[in-house]
């Protein structure tokens, strides 16, 4: 059997080898004459799997280490008899902590507190169950919008999106991106929701760049109308709009889900389907695990104040990538391939903690020693 795999899937290498002819290709290097002879594809979001690089290849199986499936013509695939596979909620945990974390960031930076205020999460499915998670745990209070939810399991718990713009102090974007159906999600974060934001929002997307329509969010921006935003997708990917990025609290180079936890669990799922379809053994797949945190112990004592925040930027600081980003907005793409991928709280041991930020922080996921 012959694999080929992008070359940036990380914990990858060595692992399929002994069952397949594994040959790891760049993303540019993903061409209809390098990938004709494969059985199957190991993509990342970067990798167009179209008609055209498809159309005469071999190609019986791609498989995508994302959750996102919106680079894969999966109309194409269907009719070419391309089986496809995405990595279901193999990276919700870090998009989450994201979240979180870009939250707090903004929280300290305004001497505010994120108790109290209301958060809508639009798009509840793997990711923004882990939001409505962390943020409920945190002591906010959560708004849903999920309409095809809604539609087959009920509106109990769900809210219209009209009433997140109106009502919700915090909204954040967890939808795939669809651009026709019902529930057509390209430019959801467009003039008309804009124009009904009520509360000097903070806005998030870390799903995809397209959900927002840029000159729209610019606008509410500047009439105010957006107090804040977090932006790790955008349109145009790489190729970022420069004002935008200005205007944004936090701009991260699309690395929401980059904790090593999620790779490696995209990189698993991939192996499994490649399992499954060609009904082999993958022996080695029990080698894909994350490396263990640098520091995996977190002394509280070590920080003077807002010691559970300190704890949760200990362990991922959106500034880090944001301050890179600035610095060179051309390099995005590089800072994504070349990315030090932090270890979700699960990774972590938190001493000295007093009783009360115990349950805090083993609620949000950490071990307590
Ligand atoms: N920035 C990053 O690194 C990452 C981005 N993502 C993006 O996040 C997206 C969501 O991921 P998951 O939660 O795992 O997907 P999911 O498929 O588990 O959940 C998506 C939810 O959105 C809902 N939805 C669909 N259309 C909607 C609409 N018009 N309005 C409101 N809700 C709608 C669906 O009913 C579903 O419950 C992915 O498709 C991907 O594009 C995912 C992981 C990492
Ligand atoms: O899983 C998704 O969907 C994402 O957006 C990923 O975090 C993007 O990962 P890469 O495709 O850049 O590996």
């Amino acid at each position: 059997m012959k694999i080929v795999a992008d070359n940036t899937v990380p914990y990858l290498k060595g692992i399929a080898e002994p069952i397949a002819e594994v040959k790891y290709l760049t993303s540019k290097e993903f061409t209809p004459e390098n990938i004709k002879d494969a059985d199957a594809l190991i993509v990342r979001s970067i990798d167009k799997c179209t008609r055209e690089l498809l159309e005469g290849s071999r190609v019986k199986l791609i498989t995508s280490a994302t959750i996102g499936f919106d680079h894969i013509d999966i109309r194409y695939c269907d009719e070419a008899g391309i089986t496809w596979k995405n990595s279901p909620g193999c990276n919700a945990v870090s998009v989450a902590q994201y979240v979180l974390a870009g939250l707090i960031t903004i929280a300290l930076r305004k001497g505010e507190t994120l108790q109290g205020k209301t958060i809508g999460i639009v798009g509840v499915g793997h990711v923004g169950k882990e939001v409505e998670k962390l943020c409920s745990a945190y002591g906010m209070n959560v708004l849903r919008n999920d309409p095809p939810r809604a539609e087959t399991e009920g509106e109990d718990g769900f809210v219209s999106l009209e009433t997140i713009a109106e009502q919700a102090d915090i909204v954040t974007f967890h939808t795939p991106l669809t651009k026709e159906g019902r529930f057509a999600t390209r430019h959801l974060a467009g003039e008309d929701f804009c124009g009904k934001l009520q509360r000097k929002t903070w806005f998030i997307n870390t799903c995809r760049g397209a959900i927002h329509d840029t000159e729209a969010l610019l606008r509410a921006r500047k009439e105010g109308k957006i107090s804040e935003l977090i932006l790790d997708c955008w349109e145009n990917e790489p190729d970022i709009n420069r004002e935008l990025l200005a205007m944004a609290a936090i701009a991260t180079p699309h690395i929401a889900g980059f904790s090593a936890d999620g790779k490696a669990n995209g990189t698993r799922t991939c192996l499994e389907n490649i399992e499954k379809f060609f009904h082999v053994k993958i022996d080695k797949i029990g080698e894909v695990v994350p490396p263990a945190p640098e520091t995996p112990v977190i002394d509280l004592d070590r920080f003077t104040g807002n010691r559970i925040e300190q704890a949760i930027l200990a362990s991922f600081n959106p500034l880090v990538a944001d301050r890179a980003l600035r610095e060179n907005p051309d390099r995005f793409e590089w800072f994504r391939a070349n990315y030090h991928h932090p270890r979700e709280y699960q990774a972590y041991t938190i001493v000295h903690a007093t009783p009360e930020e115990a349950v805090l922080l083993q609620r949000l996921g950490f071990r307590i020693r």
